[in-house]
């Protein structure tokens, strides 16, 4: 549970995607030490936020309960109306669920994201409309704090303009770019293989 300090924001995972990378499972749904890649994240989440917002599709709903049930938060769904827009849609349906100022949020598939280093994107949010870490790989949008209201505001317009991409939604926000995030808070998992690699690092590590 967070602090009083930390009540404005909210926790978000976007997870509404296909994971076709993944094979025939859903990857969010994918054990890794023990518990869902989800529960995971949103564990990460509900150290920095009281309100974990999910987005997702409605037919994925039931088994992410589920995964969710062992968690000490509260979650609040933002079902996608149209399924498949993209992970930009996903978060602007999640962020019009959001009643804090900033949201700290994740994808479905980043179960070593750490509090720590998410709360150091926090500190760095000033005035800015989002912070965002940066990679040689470029930037990581689903890792990332956002000032709720012009980050929807600015999320509806783009996807208007008919823009479907994180990157198109960042090119128009006021960005502080962060370059210190350890690689490991910042590792997703689009791939069984990777998954596997991820388990055999923790056997070996414990
Ligand atoms: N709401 C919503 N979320 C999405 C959508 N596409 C991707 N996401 C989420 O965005 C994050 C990054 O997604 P990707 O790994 O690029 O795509 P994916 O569909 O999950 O997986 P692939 O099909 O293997 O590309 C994950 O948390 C996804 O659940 C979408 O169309 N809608």
């Amino acid at each position: 549970m967070p602090t009083d300090e930390h009540s404005t924001a909210t926790g978000v995972v976007v997870a509404g995607g296909r994971s076709t990378r993944f094979g025939d499972r859903e990857k969010a749904l994918a054990d890794l030490d023990g518990r869902p890649l989800l529960a995971h994240v949103a564990a990460t989440l509900a150290e920095l936020a009281d309100t974990v917002v999910v987005n997702c599709r409605p037919d994925q709903r039931p088994d992410f309960v589920d995964a969710l049930s062992g968690l000490d938060a509260d979650i609040a769904w933002a079902l996608d109306e149209r399924p498949d827009e993209g992970p930009l849609a996903g978060l602007a349906t999640a962020l019009a669920a959001v009643g804090t100022d900033h949201a700290v949020v994740l994808g479905c598939d980043m179960p070593l994201s750490g509090a720590a280093a998410l709360e150091a994107l926090r500190d760095e949010l000033g005035d800015s409309d989002a912070v965002v870490p940066r990679t040689e790989g470029g930037p990581e949008p689903l890792h990332a704090v956002y000032r709720v209201e012009p980050t929807l505001a600015v999320a509806r317009s783009t996807l208007d303009d008919g823009e479907r991409s994180l990157r198109a939604l960042l090119d128009r926000l006021a960005v502080e770019y962060v370059e210190s995030v350890p690689t490991q808070s910042l590792t997703s998992v689009d791939t069984r293989a990777r998954l596997d690699e991820l388990e055999r690092a923790e056997t070996d590590a414990n």
